[in-house]
């Protein structure tokens, strides 16, 4: 099978401290895949240095066979952990600059999605609470026609009742035969709609595979597995 996303002895320190280790991954195309660790394990960087804002200390990254540049941004739509947006923009000027910026965006997609949220297009993200920003946010992110969506924290600030909603929302809408990424702590909220999952723990894959196949051989769901691995 092939793969989207190529990572062999990737290395990254933050001043002296080592972050991401020595670390090999491969992700294959077409699969919703869980990014899962405890705090500082190293997920946000390895995401950042997947989409070019970081760049490693030795190692190497392949984006559909290319380093992350201007190339890969063309394929790859990213949320990232803490906002860029303006926030003085209305729902329907930033669907516009999503428009103007990327040739892949599907406004009606958008349109149907903020619909469907009952997301109002007048309001600005200033004033909006914060789980209704992550989902403007989410919905924009996945109105673009990408080979790679990478999620940093979707849902975090979205209420429990909208959670599975909003994830069935989005999958009904995002661009079959993509790759979707997503680094998170909501465990039992994404197991259901994940092929594979990775386990990072200080800077390393510990675990990577089937979500199915996972839960058969260990006979507990993933979000056991995780408070069991990382129990403090
Ligand atoms: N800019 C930075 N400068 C120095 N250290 C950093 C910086 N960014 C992150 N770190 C450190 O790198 C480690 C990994 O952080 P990272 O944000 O990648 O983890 P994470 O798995 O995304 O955590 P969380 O689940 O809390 O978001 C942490 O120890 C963090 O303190």
């Amino acid at each position: 099978m092939e793969n989207i996303v190529e990572i062999k002895d990737l290395n990254k320190s933050y001043a002296k401290k080592e972050v991401i280790k020595n670390m090999n991954l491969n992700i294959p195309k077409g699969k919703i895949v869980g990014l899962l660790g405890p705090n500082g394990s190293g997920k946000s960087t390895l995401i950042k240095l997947m989409n070019g804002l970081l760049h490693q200390d030795s190692g190497e990254i392949l984006i559909n066979g290319i380093s992350p540049s201007i190339e890969t941004k063309k394929i790859v739509s990213y949320l990232p952990e803490r906002t860029y947006l303006n926030d003085w923009m209305k729902v329907k000027d930033l669907l516009e600059f999503f428009k103007d910026f990327y040739e892949d965006f599907d406004i009606n997609k958008a349109n149907s999605m903020i619909d469907s949220l009952k997301i109002d297009v007048n309001e600005k993200l200033k004033t909006m609470s914060k789980g209704t920003k992550e989902k403007v946010q989410l919905i924009l992110v996945m109105s673009r026609k990408a080979s790679l969506y990478i999620l940093d924290e979707p849902i975090g600030g979205v209420d429990p009742a909208a959670r599975s909603y909003i994830l069935k929302t989005i999958l009904s809408n995002y661009c079959q035969g993509s790759t979707l990424l997503i680094a998170t702590h909501l465990i039992s909220e994404i197991e259901s709609i994940c092929d594979d999952v990775i386990f990072i723990s200080k800077g390393d894959i510990v675990l990577q595979g089937n979500v199915d196949e996972i839960r058969e051989e260990k006979g507990k769901s993933i979000d056991s597995l995780f408070r069991e691995e990382f129990r403090c």
